[in-house]
């Protein structure tokens, strides 16, 4: 079947079971449609869950063959989300091929970094694909979609972004996110597959938008973070925060975006989670900084990726390419390679030229 037989497919499904069951259309109708999660860290494990939870069958997809193994034996992920049960519905594999055989969607879940390589080793297959990584890409300073564009030009894609810790998702805590998709039958099928009443999934037709807003927000929380743990205060941080999501707003647009997606459960709503405390791991490695430790010291002690390092430099050069100024970005990509301290940092933010809000 190709692609569009694919969304199709699913979204026959759905009305089917909402028609034989004589009900008003309602986005969590029960299909017992296959997900693919390729990417079995902390979030690909949690929405392996959800996916469970919302009825369907999931497969998760790890690329180390003992890892995979080891998941599927403990029906546990120790490493990354540990405590966190694998519904019967979850199947584990290293086999991309067969996770990808029969799915009516595939999430890809691994760090931005790992993208590209990751599409380029996927088998061919007319499944559409969800992307869930939030960054920017280094050297070729592609957003994800545009890595994907890059790999496999034309494939159905879109993208899934909100504020979301996957260890309360994967309890199953109430937590909402948007579906961002030029194509609304792929937005619609992929809400209605992955969606569930604890798990509010939006249609967003904003993919550019939602992608800069998950990129921003990581490197925006090591900067409120790099306050906290300096002592700079609440005040310092409220205002990085909201200067942050004006520099993220101002991205969006700028690369073919739309400014009221910055207010939205990508922009404002990813920022509040994610610049709030220790719980973001963005936010915690800006907190390590702030008290005066190393950036070596911080990654060494952690095996998660922390997004905002690796995307802070690469998203303040694409905002270069179309001539946008991100001065908060740009202070964390100098915190992050050591050219300044958190207090240098503040000291530049607070000598610009004041200007209208
Ligand atoms: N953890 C969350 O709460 C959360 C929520 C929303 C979005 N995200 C985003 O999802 C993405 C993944 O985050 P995570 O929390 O699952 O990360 P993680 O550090 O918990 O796990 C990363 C996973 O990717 C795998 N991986 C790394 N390099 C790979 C490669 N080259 N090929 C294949 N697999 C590879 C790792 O083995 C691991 O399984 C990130 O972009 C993150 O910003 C995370
Ligand atoms: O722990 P963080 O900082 O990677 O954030 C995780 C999610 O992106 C929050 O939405």
């Amino acid at each position: 079947m190709d692609r569009a037989g694919c969304i199709a497919e699913a979204a026959n499904a759905i009305r089917t079971t909402r028609e034989t069951a004589g009900v008003t259309p309602r986005p969590h109708a029960a299909v017992t449609s296959r997900i693919a999660i390729l990417g079995a860290g902390a979030w690909g494990t949690a929405l392996a869950i959800q996916a469970a939870r919302a009825g369907r069958s999931a497969v998760l997809w790890a690329r180390d063959a003992g890892r995979a193994a080891e998941i599927g034996a403990l029906r546990e992920n120790r490493r990354y989300l540990p405590g966190m049960p694998l519904p019967e519905a979850v199947d584990v594999t290293a086999d991309a091929a067969e996770a990808l055989h029969g799915a009516a969607l595939a999430l890809l879940v691994v760090p931005a970094q790992a993208l590209r390589g990751v599409v380029a080793s996927l088998p061919p297959a007319p499944v559409p694909l969800l992307l869930c990584c939030k960054g920017v890409e280094a050297g070729s300073l592609a957003l994800p979609l545009e890595v994907l564009g890059a790999v496999r030009p034309g494939a159905a894609a879109g993208v899934l972004s909100g504020p979301n810790f996957a260890h309360e998702v994967a309890r199953g805590l109430p937590a909402a996110a948007v579906v961002a998709a030029t194509d609304p039958a792929l937005r619609d099928s992929a809400v209605a597959l992955l969606g569930s009443p604890g798990f509010r999934l939006y249609g967003g037709e904003d993919p550019v938008g939602a992608e800069v807003g998950g990129a921003a927000k990581n490197v925006i929380a090591i900067a409120a973070g790099a306050v906290i743990g300096a002592g700079l205060g609440e005040n310092a941080r409220a205002a990085l925060v909201t200067r942050g999501l004006a520099e993220l707003s101002r991205l969006a647009v700028a690369l073919g975006g739309r400014a009221e997606t910055a207010a939205g459960l990508t922009g404002l709503g990813d920022l509040m989670l994610t610049c709030a405390g220790p719980g973001s791991r963005n936010m915690s490695l800006g907190l390590a900084l702030g008290r005066g430790e190393s950036l070596a010291e911080v990654l060494a002690a952690r095996t998660a990726v922390t997004e905002g390092v690796t995307t802070a430099p690469a998203l303040v050069a694409r905002a270069g390419t179309v001539g946008v100024e991100l001065p908060i970005c740009a202070a964390v990509a100098d915190l992050v390679a050591e050219r300044i301290t958190v207090r240098e940092a503040m000291a530049l933010l607070l000598a610009r030229p004041l200007r209208a809000e």
